[in-house]
């Protein structure tokens, strides 16, 4: 899916700093030749130590002889132009460093997608988890170390009304959630302003299904993850065999409707028992539909991405992403 091609529209990386020497020891076969690296850089991303952890990778990657651009995001959707501009220059970077949470990993995978070019992760977000799918600690040596001797490998993908997507979309309780966190109590407190924003949805929860049809067969569930890797939310399993590395996607059906079985869901979720209930299935699918009888959110890998009617398939592109040689 090559949604463009007019690379100039992309605001022009920042060249932070430019070193000389050979990069990586040379004669290990096991590590990887980077001339030149791209950050890309969401400051608004996370909290805590974002940039101090920006300025220790690129110190690190300097040192070892590469020449490295930062490019600070200056709006949403501007990691997603970045990254597609930089798949066609000509002596484009050898890496591309996604600086941000899964939000704007969503953003870069929709610009790389289908092109070469490596994506390593530098994990500064809220919950970073495609960084937990992949086995990747977020300190910064193994961050940097992944960067020079991670293997490239392709990562399957997920399409949400035309929108590709890494972990995970979903409608429901969770998708209104993310619709109405509050951005700035998110960068100041992280996961806090999540909770307030559970609170807030659930006391106005209303009972009601959304129409679901899987590969041509139909459901009725109140909630639905239709999931592209096993974590959600951090390191909690929602769908146990689904993996990025794999192609197909997992159907999470949270069927019964009702405020207090959605809290029950989500300690299910966080206790680990949440393929014990018998009201919730997950069912392999590739082409799945979700109707409601009013419009509503659908979230993507952490954020906003399109609404309903949704329209879910499996892509034929994939990224290959840098994944540590040993994964946690
Ligand atoms: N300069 C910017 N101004 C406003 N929004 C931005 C900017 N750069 C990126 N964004 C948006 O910020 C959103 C949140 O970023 P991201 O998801 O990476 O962080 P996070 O939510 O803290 O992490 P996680 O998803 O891992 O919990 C993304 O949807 C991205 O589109």
């Amino acid at each position: 899916m090559d949604k463009r091609t007019d690379s100039a529209t992309a605001p022009a990386a920042t060249a932070v700093t430019t070193a000389t020497a050979e990069p990586g020891p040379s004669g290990d076969p096991a590590v990887r030749q980077v001339r030149r690296a791209l950050i890309i850089f969401n400051r608004n991303a996370g909290g805590g130590r974002k940039v101090a952890r920006l300025e220790e990778t690129v110190a690190q990657l300097t040192g070892a002889g590469v020449e490295v651009e930062i490019h600070r995001t200056s709006f949403a959707g501007d990691a997603e132009q970045t990254a597609h501009a930089a798949r066609f220059l000509g002596s484009g970077p050898d890496v591309i460093i996604c600086a941000g949470g899964d939000g704007t990993i969503n953003e870069v995978v929709n610009g790389l997608a289908g092109g070469d070019t490596p994506l390593a992760l530098l994990p500064i977000g809220t919950a970073n988890v495609l960084a937990a799918e992949i086995g990747l600690a977020t300190d910064t040596a193994t961050v940097v170390d992944t960067i020079f001797t991670g293997v490239p490998t392709p990562i399957h993908l997920g399409t949400a009304n035309g929108r590709y997507f890494t972990l995970m979309t979903g409608v429901g309780l969770d998708a209104e959630v993310v619709a109405s966190v509050d951005r700035k109590l998110k960068r100041r407190t992280g996961k806090l302003a999540y909770a307030l924003a559970t609170l807030k949805r659930w006391t106005a929860y209303r009972d009601h299904h959304f129409r679901v049809t899987v590969d041509g067969v139909e459901h009725r569930a109140a909630g639905v993850v239709v999931a592209n890797g096993h974590y959600y939310g951090g390191r909690f399993v929602c769908a146990e065999n689904a993996r990025i590395t794999e192609p197909g996607l997992h159907v999470c059906l949270f069927q019964k409707p009702g405020r207090w079985q959605a809290v029950y869901y989500m300690l299910a979720l966080f206790g680990g028992f949440l393929d014990r209930l018998n009201t919730y299935r997950v069912i392999p699918g590739r082409e799945i539909h979700i109707a409601d009888d009013r419009d509503g959110p659908v979230q993507g890998d952490g954020d906003i991405i399109t609404q309903l009617p949704l329209t879910i398939g499996v892509a034929d592109e994939t990224v290959r992403i840098l994944m540590p040689r040993t994964p946690v």
